[in-house]
């Protein structure tokens, strides 16, 4: 066989016959042919990664107008109403409450995810489409949503035909229910899913702080590539003096292919830069973020192994994964995470920022040093926590962890 060739092959681990072309890049998969030799190849996931970074652009122009109110004429009241309420239910998930703040909180998500699907289902009309995704239709089915339900679907029909790529007719409601509700695949080990969460930080997105559209492709239960929308974070470093208000351009788009290593654009589309983790070596010199929200994870804890880290600086809060993008171009050192006793850690929560960070050099794991599995359905099985840093922090910040979980326990 010739390096241009193309030829029908098996995957191994899949019996559908795969045409392809053996000039493909990046993941190696084994393929036999008909004589059971066995090949090792390159798979290429450019086509799904410019599919992924149109839909999570185009995710965030419409959350970046959901949030300039055009979801409904009297939306400063709905900001107030909303941002009362979620402070008055901080320990849960915002959209998981039908109440009528929280519809729109969580038809703001759907719709994000209506479009999201709309993109990569038109970008990708050949492959098989399987979606694991945070938000469902109940709530916009619901006889009190009708109103909210023909807003989302005016605002998605209104940023397809803005892009002008689509000529489609307009979209029902109807349509934009079943949109959404193709994000209902429970995942696995076998074939392609993408992982979507169409905004991660729900409450930064309220509050008005940091947010994130994060989507994943996994291929045989390995995250293979991964983008992060994030249209609130700064071009430039958050770290040091970081000051909120002040007037850089902000909008940045992470992306990375297995194998390929990760780059940062604006969402206004400027060229793309390599990304890479940070290089300190010398913990005393590492900032860390954490969740903003001190219900999603155990600020005392971190403190404690920061301490034992001799970090100086202060920790940086943020929501979403937006902390993974940052943390890819070396504005922190370290990322900690430790949700309380009982919580489950979900794919969408972390696969798109899982590869970002590993493919700018970074590494991840639980608590206890293991890889994480994003193989096994829409959970992730964790011991303990997350903690995400460059290979030459990870042997002192688990050894940290593991003295700080000791402690916590013996105190108990
Ligand atoms: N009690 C809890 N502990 C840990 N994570 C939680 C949590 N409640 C919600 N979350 C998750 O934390 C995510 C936000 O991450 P962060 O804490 O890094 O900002 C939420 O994503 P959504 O906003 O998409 O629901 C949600 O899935
Ligand atoms: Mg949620
Ligand atoms: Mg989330
Ligand atoms: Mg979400």
């Amino acid at each position: 066989m010739t390096g241009n060739c193309l030829k029908i092959l098996t995957p191994i681990s899949s019996s559908k016959p795969l045409l392809f072309s053996l000039l493909s890049k990046p993941t190696k998969t084994q393929f036999k042919t008909s004589s059971s030799f066995v090949l090792s190849v390159k798979m290429s996931y450019h086509k799904e990664l410019a599919a992924a970074k149109k839909a999570a652009s185009l995710a965030a122009q419409l959350c970046q107008a959901l949030n300039s109110c055009s979801l409904s004429p009297s939306c400063k009241v709905q900001k107030v109403l909303l941002q009362s309420d979620v402070q008055s239910k901080s320990d849960k998930s915002p959209v998981t409450v039908a109440d009528y703040g929280m519809l729109v909180v969580s038809g703001r998500a759907a719709c994000s995810q209506a479009l999201v699907t709309f993109v990569l289902e038109r970008e990708l009309p050949s492959e098989p489409f399987s979606l694991v995704a945070e938000e469902d239709s109940t709530d916009l089915r619901n006889d009190g949503a009708t109103d909210t339900l023909e807003r989302i679907t005016k605002l998605v029909n209104e940023t397809i035909t803005s892009d002008g790529s689509y000529s489609v007719p307009t979209l029902s409601t109807e349509d934009v229910l079943k949109a959404i509700d193709s994000g209902k695949s429970e995942g696995g080990s076998a074939g392609r899913h993408w992982v979507l969460d169409p905004i991660d930080g729900t409450k930064g997105f309220v509050r008005g702080d940091q947010y994130a559209i994060a989507l994943a492709l996994l291929d045989e239960g390995k995250v293979v590539l991964g983008v992060l929308a994030c249209p609130n974070l700064p071009l430039a470093s958050i770290c040091g003096d970081y000051d909120k208000s002040s007037n850089n351009e902000v909008g940045c788009l992470f992306y990375a292919e297995i194998g390929a290593g990760t780059y940062m654009q604006s969402l206004n589309g400027s060229s793309p830069v390599k990304v890479q983790v940070t290089a300190i070596e010398n913990s005393e010199e590492a900032s860390f973020f954490e969740s903003y929200e001190k219900a999603h994870s155990q600020h005392d804890l971190s403190s404690s192994i920061a301490k034992k880290l001799g970090v100086k600086a202060p920790p940086v809060r943020i929501d979403s994964q937006v902390k993974y993008g940052a943390l890819s171009r070396g504005d922190g050192a370290i990322y900690m995470r430790f949700p309380r006793e009982g919580y489950r850690e979900k794919i969408w929560d972390h696969a798109a920022g899982c590869i970002v960070v590993t493919e700018a050099g970074g590494i991840i794991s639980d608590a206890a040093g293991n890889p994480l599995d994003f193989s096994k359905g829409k959970y992730l099985d964790l011991n303990v926590g997350i903690i995400v840093t460059n290979q030459k922090l990870m042997p002192k910040l688990l050894k940290a962890v593991k003295e700080s979980l000791e402690e916590q326990s013996s105190s108990l």
